[in-house]
């Protein structure tokens, strides 16, 4: 699924006005009526519909004439003079009133009355300011929106929660415990100052037409379940342990042995068929009783870490280097030599991206996929910028980064990021905090591994692991866990559930 700019959105907008002839009034109809019918309204009284001037409000109006004629009890509140109102929600404020029902304008007299009713509201519809916004909000945005979001009310906001603009600002934001955007996702959903304020995000269907998009150059997509099931490949009925791929894992050291074991076992529960561990000859011992399945081959030590001395190998279809490794200068000699391995995909993650970021220019010289799975303070390593710059800016960045090196980049985050070389984006559509945890990324970056061996597509076999790592998380807070205890071997124990939905 597409994600979309504002100038996008109003592109699209008018082709679907101008070309395909389905007028304003329609799609306001449409988008009324979709958010009817998605917001489950629950019991009881105190529920409270805020319509600002824009066509954000005419979408809240339409939807409080549906509910009105559902008899579901309500108060729709205009927060200006209906003569202020644009030509379509003030049509539609006309429909609504010739069907006799009411609304209460904003004024001195009211003002009160509104912040009483917002108070012990247990549902808030935010109709107040769309994507038309520029700015922080103005009065009396603001003060409503305090108003609304010192409430306990479930707050919903319709299409993008007021305030949010691609301008960044340090206004007062609408805070929704869940936001229904029409059409398609925006980009100010993954940008970090504004995710917060979303809460849980849908899209609902106004009768946009596709090629109302067309024209938009779009290389920004969500990647969730969808995707995921569209994508992923069916093991062949004869696979054998070579078909489903042989994965090299460069991880471990005496000081960090779980980090190989964690890696390694991720990669065997995502389908590798034969996985080989190469770690520092000391650290051996401590690693293969926790993981069976695994070959091994004792790496020349030093310390307890890799000398940098590479082993005699055989031929592998990925080779992944990174977990638990360290910083030492034996680990920087092996991260130099794989980077020279020739026909084969690379994966470098945690203490790897260490060591390339002393010179990131290497990768220009790589014939083969290079992906590269940072956390944000990895980013700014690579980079040479500060972890807040990587924080405003992960698309554009990400984006320049791939382009530049020609790798594949997952840049992990509450919205984790997958760039193709050529710049192509795809945002994840799953997980929770529960991930913030030492040892998930190690697991993401086995399941990866086994995943670039049984995709055709590299960017296929990245956001199909991200999504699933996500997902997992999901359902063990779902079904078992809380978010404070899940560990990253339940992620490992989680992954077969998940994977099964996914094969189905
Ligand atoms: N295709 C679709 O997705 C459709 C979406 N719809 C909905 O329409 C809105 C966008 O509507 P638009 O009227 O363009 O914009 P807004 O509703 O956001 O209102 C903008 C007006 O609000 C004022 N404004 C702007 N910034 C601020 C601010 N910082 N503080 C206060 N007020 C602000 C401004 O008016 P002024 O006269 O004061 O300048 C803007 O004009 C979209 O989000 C969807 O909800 C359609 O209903 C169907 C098609
Ligand atoms: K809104």
């Amino acid at each position: 699924m597409k994600i979309i700019t504002v100038k996008d959105m109003y592109e699209a907008d008018r082709w679907t006005m101008e070309e395909a002839g389905l007028d304003e009034i329609v799609l306001m109809e449409n988008a009324g009526a979709a958010l009817a019918s998605s917001i489950q309204v629950g019991e009881g009284n105190g529920r409270v519909i805020l319509a600002g001037k824009g066509n954000n409000g005419g979408d809240a109006i339409v939807m409080a004439r549906r509910w009105a004629e559902q008899k579901i009890p309500f108060s729709l509140w205009l927060l200006c003079p209906p003569e202020k109102l644009r030509s379509a929600p003030r049509q539609h404020l006309n429909a609504y009133v010739a069907a006799g029902h009411s609304f209460t304008v904003l004024a001195p007299d009211t003002k009160e009355l509104l912040a009483e009713e917002l108070n012990v509201a247990h549902l808030i519809v935010d109709g107040m300011l769309g994507i038309g916004t520029k700015g922080a909000p103005r009065e009396p945005y603001r003060t409503i929106l305090q108003w609304a979001n010192h409430s306990q009310a479930i707050r919903i906001a319709i299409d993008v929660p007021s305030g949010v603009s691609e301008d960044i600002h340090q206004g007062e934001v609408f805070k929704a415990t869940r936001t229904i955007t029409l059409q398609a996702p925006k980009t100010t959903a993954f940008h970090p100052r504004w995710t917060s304020f979303y809460g849980q995000v849908e899209v609902v269907d106004i009768g946009l037409p596709d090629k109302a998009f067309e024209k938009v150059e779009v290389r920004r997509q969500l990647w969730g379940q969808e995707q995921v099931r569209r994508t992923y490949p069916k093991r062949a009925p004869d696979a054998h342990k070579g078909t489903a791929g042989k994965a090299c894992v460069f991880a471990g050291s005496f000081t960090m042995p779980g980090a190989a074991v964690l890696a390694g076992k991720a990669a065997i529960r995502g389908g590798a068929g034969l996985t080989t561990i190469v770690t520092p000859k000391s650290a051996l011992p401590l690693i293969a009783p926790s993981l069976t399945e695994a070959t091994y081959v004792a790496a020349s030590d030093e310390d307890g870490h890799f000398s940098g001395e590479l082993p005699a190998l055989g031929s592998f279809d990925a080779i992944t280097v990174g977990p638990g490794i360290g910083r030492r200068k034996g680990s920087a000699l092996l991260v130099d030599q794989l980077l020279e391995a020739e026909n084969v995909p690379l994966l470098l993650d945690a203490d790897a991206l260490y060591h390339l970021s002393e010179d990131v220019s290497r990768l220009k010289r790589r014939g083969s996929p290079t992906i590269l799975t940072p956390h944000p303070g990895e980013m700014a390593q690579l980079c040479g910028v500060k972890v807040q710059d990587v924080q405003t800016e992960r698309l554009n960045l990400s984006r320049r980064f791939c382009q530049e090196y020609g790798v594949f980049l997952v840049l992990k985050g509450p919205h984790t990021v997958v760039t193709t070389p050529s710049g192509e984006q795809f945002v994840n559509h799953s997980g929770n905090a529960a991930l913030a945890k030492g040892g998930t990324g190690d697991v993401l970056t086995g399941v990866i591994t086994a995943f670039m061996m049984s995709h055709g597509s590299v960017q296929a076999a990245l956001c199909n692991a991200v999504w699933l790592h996500g997902k997992v998380a999901e359902v063990l807070v779902e079904e078992k866990h809380s978010l404070t205890d899940v560990t990253a071997s339940d992620v490992i124990d989680g992954l077969p559930s998940v994977l099964r939905t996914v094969e189905k």
